[in-house]
């Protein structure tokens, strides 16, 4: 699903945000059945979405928690992902789906996908809210997409503005774009 450039700031509701979720966590179950997936969230940012796809998953699973960190409070990317907790279980055989908030320059979620790669998964897929292509520095697949949306700042719904702003139901670009 696509959210056109030049149309006013990004907003996208909590109805659309469900609807979509929804959608995805549906793909995800069709894909995998028979399967147990393991649903891996990368903190902090996707916390949220995480929260709603695996609610809406609605299939035996398994998750962890990993945490990345290489904005700060910055708005652009430092180039250098730090890895600020590393998963609890073993992915070995493991069907694994990478959920984030945003793919913007790509740069976490290649270096994410080359670190878990070489752990043994049976597959290692990724899960993304928001993928912002304009910004790409280096392409990585994306095989559950929520939203594509323009090049602008986005924040709520687990996106902070210098850590806040997590906490709104909604995302938007309004004063930010
Ligand atoms: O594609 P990229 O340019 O790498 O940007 C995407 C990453 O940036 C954000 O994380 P951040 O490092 O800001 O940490 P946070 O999730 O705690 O906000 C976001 O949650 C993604 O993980
Ligand atoms: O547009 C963004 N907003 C918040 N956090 C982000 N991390 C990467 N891109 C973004």
């Amino acid at each position: 699903m696509s959210l056109a450039p030049g149309n006013g700031p990004v907003q996208i509701t909590p109805e659309q945000l469900r609807g979509r979720i929804h959608e995805l966590a549906a793909k995800i179950r069709e894909d995998h059945q028979g399967e147990e997936p393991h649903l891996i969230c990368i903190l902090n940012g996707a916390f949220m979405f995480f929260t709603d796809l695996v609610k809406a998953l609605d299939m035996p699973c398994t998750l962890d928690f990993m945490q990345t960190s290489s904005y700060g409070n910055a708005k652009q990317s430092s180039g250098e992902v730090k890895l600020v907790k590393d998963l609890q279980f073993p992915i070995s055989g493991k069907h694994v789906i990478l959920v984030d908030d945003i793919i913007d320059t790509g740069i976490t979620m290649n270096y994410l996908l080359h670190y878990l790669q070489g752990r043994g998964p049976a597959s290692l897929k990724v899960a993304s809210l928001l993928s912002k292509p304009s910004r790409r520095k280096v392409e990585v697949p994306v095989e559950y997409l929520g939203f594509t949306i323009p090049d602008a700042f986005v924040y709520g719904y687990g996106l902070d503005r210098a850590q806040f702003d997590r906490n709104l139901p909604f995302i938007t670009s309004q004063g930010d774009d």
